[in-house]
């Protein structure tokens, strides 16, 4: 997927924001509820995402990926800061956004009631094509999509992963030149998955499309994206290439332990480990420098404490990884 990374670093800016604020005002409390306080969702961003990369918002739960997706979108007022889309003042022009770029949100209640076929053909006349034009958009883009059985059912009927397909059909129409796509793959089976990252590398190989991705699934980020900006409430706390930011945890290794009903702390050496490991019901986390997991594997599995043992794994860094060691917490973090 990484074919257009070099391609990407030194290519032109389309996406430039700077110092971008914005927070939700606290809330009085009602009806005995407790007041709410007032949330910095977005707290002085600065990116630069450039033509024809796959840039992708990581971040758990409530880190604020989707308010500032809604401010780069043109749907949400930041309350400082500026946005430039290809050259575009979208702060002072939140309205221009939609004919610069393809959203896709988490809801896809505005289409539900069409079908698949009209989905599309709908997004597509919005969008300013003619109706022939518009047709053969369709066709294309549900054959290559794998969506042509499903064409004639409404959005309604179908699964969650299938709607999610459709509505990525609908964002495809029209050849925007960035698409903005929230948690784009939820849901979805692995053939889905695989046809909506085998679309997206097409229009970025052939029309050097920008994709902007929200994402809290590690594996899928270290797989598919060019760069990623690591968020925690509201700040950028990391960006890097995916090899980039693992390189910064390269000196340690992960060590998971998975005791059979719980850890045997009357052997020494399991018991001096415990200090440093992440306990999560039968489970321990640790990460050590390489010569010091190779000991703790081989005390685990020499001595007593190999009864006990119900499974272990030894793993090089992943995104988790760096995002635990500059200090986020795993929670809302997807693995798998
Ligand atoms: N309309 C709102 N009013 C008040 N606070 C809000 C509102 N929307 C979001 N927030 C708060 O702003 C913060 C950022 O929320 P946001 O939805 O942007 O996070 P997120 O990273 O997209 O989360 P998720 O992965 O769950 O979609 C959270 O603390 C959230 O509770």
């Amino acid at each position: 997927m990484n074919t257009g990374t070099a391609q990407a670093r030194d290519g032109e800016v389309v996406c430039a924001v700077r110092e971008l604020v914005k927070t939700y005002p606290a809330l009085r409390g009602r009806r005995g509820q407790p007041p709410a306080p007032a949330v910095r969702a977005t707290d002085g961003v600065d990116l630069d995402v450039r033509r024809g990369e796959i840039f992708g918002l990581l971040g758990p739960n409530g880190a604020g990926k989707s308010t500032l997706v809604r401010q780069l979108t043109g749907l949400m007022r930041p309350d400082a800061g500026s946005i430039h889309l290809l050259g575009h003042d979208l702060v002072r022009h939140p309205e221009r956004a939609a004919r610069l770029l393809a959203y896709l949100g988490q809801e896809s209640t505005a289409l539900d009631e069409l079908t698949v076929s009209l989905a599309v053909e709908t997004t597509g006349r919005l969008r300013g094509m003619d109706a022939a034009a518009v047709r053969t958009a369709r066709e294309a883009i549900l054959g290559e999509l794998g969506l042509t059985a499903l064409a004639a059912r409404p959005l309604k009927k179908l699964s969650g992963g299938q709607r999610r397909l459709a509505c990525f059909a609908a964002a495809l129409v029209g050849d925007r030149s960035v698409l903005v796509l929230d948690e784009p793959t939820t849901g979805m089976d692995p053939v889905a998955r695989r046809a909506v990252w085998a679309a997206v590398d097409r229009r970025r190989e052939e029309h050097g499309v920008t994709v902007l991705l929200v994402t809290h699934n590690v594996i899928e980020a270290e797989t598919v994206l060019d760069r990623v900006a690591v968020l925690e409430a509201g700040r950028i706390i990391a960006c890097d290439t995916p090899s980039g930011l693992k390189s910064r945890v390269a000196h340690e290794v992960r060590l998971d332990l998975v005791w059979r009903e719980r850890a045997p702390l009357d052997v020494p050496e399991v018991a001096a480990l415990r200090a440093s490991a992440t306990e999560s019901g039968r489970r321990w986390t640790l990460r050590l420098a390489p010569d010091e997991a190779r000991a703790a594997v081989s005390a685990v599995t020499g001595g007593a404490a190999f009864l006990a043992l119900d499974d272990f794994t030894l793993t090089t860094p992943s995104l988790e990884d760096v995002y635990l060691s500059l200090g986020g917490s795993t929670k809302g973090l997807v693995k798998a």
